[in-house]
């Protein structure tokens, strides 16, 4: 019987250590998977102290899976979430993959996580958000500017929760929107209660153009707390709102506006040859190109290899460990 390598104080502070984690969510076969090599080295730049997991869907290729572990993530596999079948037309049609999202949830061997989209790079250490106080969802407000809104009420008066007192909510339409949040950047606690109770609601809920995020928005609206938007800076406000924007501060960015994604950039789209977003995209390439922000499993002092081998399958993470050195 093989000696147990791994003490139990070692094991504690392990499963201790893995009660908090950064996650993301993957689908399909195409380009997204750079988006999250480039969250995961933007984390290890930022020096998080935890790690990033990725659910995905069964169509992320092994291929795909073997980069993302071969960059220190997490790899968790998860079944798809469909909306009930409905009529309606999605702000985008690839939303409908969106709702998958909430198999997150189901993640409860992780006390809190702090939940971030493919498309979002983050430049500065967000860990204190996990200090965040237990029992509320934490996200940053949304704008309603932008033509993907075009089919809501508040677009249509020219209303927005980032600039309220510029078109006031009129009282013969009744109360404002309670406050809406951008659903590419949460905090949140995993629980087998929420999700059961999320997938039994979702069943129940006719698709809304917006998906999840909507979903997300009516579900959580009574414990659901804005924070700043420096946690999640979402592009369209550089232009609809920059009185609301001081970028120099801005922690996370959110490269959700049309044409935006770094990984597809031509600079094409509306608004897209503006040299705050030049600046932003380029930002995001210099993390994705710099190799030493690569993952490299090292021995640490003391850990002998077997320790390590025995401490990375424990934690149920195999990483290709780089022999200690000759000399
Ligand atoms: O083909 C896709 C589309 C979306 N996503 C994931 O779903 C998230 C939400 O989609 P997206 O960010 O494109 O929506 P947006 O924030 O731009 O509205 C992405 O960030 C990815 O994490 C994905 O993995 N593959
Ligand atoms: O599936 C619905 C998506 O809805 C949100 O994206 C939208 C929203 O932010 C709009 O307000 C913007 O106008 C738009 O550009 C942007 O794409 C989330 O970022 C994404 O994670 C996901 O939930
Ligand atoms: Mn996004």
């Amino acid at each position: 019987m093989a000696p147990d390598l791994v003490s139990s104080t070692t094991k504690a502070a392990c499963l201790a250590k893995r009660s908090r984690a950064y996650v993301t969510f993957l689908a399909g076969n195409g380009d997204y998977v750079k988006g999250v090599v480039g969250l995961a080295k933007g984390l290890r730049k930022a020096k998080s102290a935890y790690p990033l997991v990725v659910a995905v869907l069964p169509d992320v290729p092994e291929e795909h899976r073997q980069i993302l572990q071969s960059q220190g993530c997490i790899v968790r596999a998860i079944e798809p979430v469909y909306p009930p079948e409905n009529q309606t037309q999605f702000a985008m049609p690839y939303y409908v993959i969106n709702y998958s999202k909430l198999r997150i949830w189901e993640f409860v061997e992780y006390s809190k996580m702090i939940y971030l989209d493919g498309d979002i790079q983050v430049y500065d250490n967000i860990d204190h958000l996990f200090d965040l106080p237990d029992g509320h969802f934490y996200a940053v407000m949304d704008c309603f500017c932008e033509k993907t809104w075009s089919h809501t009420p508040q677009y249509k008066i020219g209303y927005c929760q980032q600039c309220p007192e510029k078109v006031k909510w009129p009282a013969t339409m009744g109360p404002p929107p309670s406050l809406y949040f951008n659903a590419g950047m949460f905090v949140y606690e995993p629980s087998l209660l929420t999700y059961h109770d999320l997938l039994k609601a979702v069943k129940a809920t006719p698709p809304t153009p917006f998906a999840e995020q909507d979903f997300l928005n009516m579900f959580f609206r009574d414990i659901y707390k804005p924070i700043p938007l420096v946690y999640n800076l979402v592009l369209a406000m550089l232009w609809r709102h920059p009185e609301n924007v001081e970028l120099e501060k801005v922690k996370v960015v959110h490269y959700c506006a049309a044409g935006s994604k770094p990984w597809r950039y031509t600079g094409k789209e509306e608004n897209m040859e503006r040299e705050d977003i030049k600046m932003l995209v380029k930002k995001w390439w210099d993390i994705y190109e710099d190799e030493s922000l690569d993952y490299k499993k090292t021995i640490t002092d003391g850990e002998t290899a077997a320790e390590a081998m025995n401490l990375q399958s424990f934690l149920g993470v195999v990483h290709y460990i780089t022999a200690p050195s000759a000399a």
